[in-house]
């Protein structure tokens, strides 16, 4: 396995020079356009496939398009840098964009989207809204390893983070993590591909209340199991 990795890094290399070119825009950033959209020019949208995306990966992103066919299913955007959120909650809470705008903030970007094509967090999440449930496909690159041949666990922890933010933000708009609970049950292998089911368990007043799991592709490896809680963010209150 991580010999292939490194041949998979050599051909990530020479793709390196292709990476910024054309904005793969999608055709198809339905409704989640209300939470995510920008109101800047134009962002790539990450969460399509690129040549680093194992076999794997492709078949089970190709499936979930099916999916998201009839509607019940859909494809979540994701952005590099600063999103405009449409959410008013944001504006109050964050900082002001033209302090993130300026010197030292200027080159800030989404951490899981700040890696070289293949060698990161390569991911993709549908939602579905009636299900009020998350699917997030993962493949971590080389870069994210921790015991040698392994996902770094605190990669893991934040793509779960990613994945539960997502669902959150589905039901309760601008949300914060507020409590994570991970139980790393089995290693997982570098480049490998796992799938994050997310779900909403519980609204109550402003907490929202998550789990998943986090199993292989063919389903028989439970790999992780988490719960979480975000918070709604109170438009009154300020994070400072
Ligand atoms: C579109 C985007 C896509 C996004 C797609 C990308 C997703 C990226 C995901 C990354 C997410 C992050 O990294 S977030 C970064 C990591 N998280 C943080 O930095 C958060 C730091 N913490 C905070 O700022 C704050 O504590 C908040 C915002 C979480 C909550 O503060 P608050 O708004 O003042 O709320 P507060 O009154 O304290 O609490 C409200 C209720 O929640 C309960 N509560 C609060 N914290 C906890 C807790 N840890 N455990 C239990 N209960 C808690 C309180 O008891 C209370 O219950 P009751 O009295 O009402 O019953």
């Amino acid at each position: 396995m991580l010999r292939s990795c490194t041949a998979g890094l050599r051909s990530l290399w020479a793709l390196r020079g292709r990476r910024e070119g054309a904005a793969r825009l999608s055709a198809d950033l339905q409704p989640a356009r209300r939470l995510f959209s920008t109101e800047k020019a134009v962002h790539k949208d990450w969460a399509l496939p690129n040549p680093s995306w194992s076999k794997d990966l492709k078949l089970l992103f190709d499936q979930f398009m099916k999916k998201c066919e009839d509607g019940s299913w859909e494809r979540l955007p994701s952005c590099k840098h600063t999103c405009t959120y449409k959410s008013e909650d944001f504006k109050t809470y964050f900082l002001d964009p033209q302090l993130v705008e300026g010197e030292g903030l200027s080159q800030a970007q989404l951490f899981t989207r700040g890696f070289e094509d293949g060698l990161g967090f390569e991911y993709v999440i549908f939602n579905n809204n009636d299900e009020k449930r998350t699917v997030c496909l993962f493949q971590g690159g080389p870069y994210l390893q921790g015991i040698p041949g392994f996902l770094h666990g605190g990669a893991i922890a934040t793509m779960i983070d990613v994945a539960f933010g997502s669902c959150a933000a589905i039901s309760g708009g601008a949300v914060m993590t507020a409590n994570l609970n991970i139980n790393f049950k089995r290693p997982v292998p570098l480049c490998s591909v796992v799938v994050i089911h997310s779900q909403l368990d519980k609204l109550e007043g402003r907490k929202l209340f998550v789990s998943c799991n986090v199993r292989s592709v063919d389903e028989k490896t439970l790999y992780s199991e988490a719960t979480g809680l975000f918070i709604k963010l109170d438009p009154k209150k300020s994070s400072t």
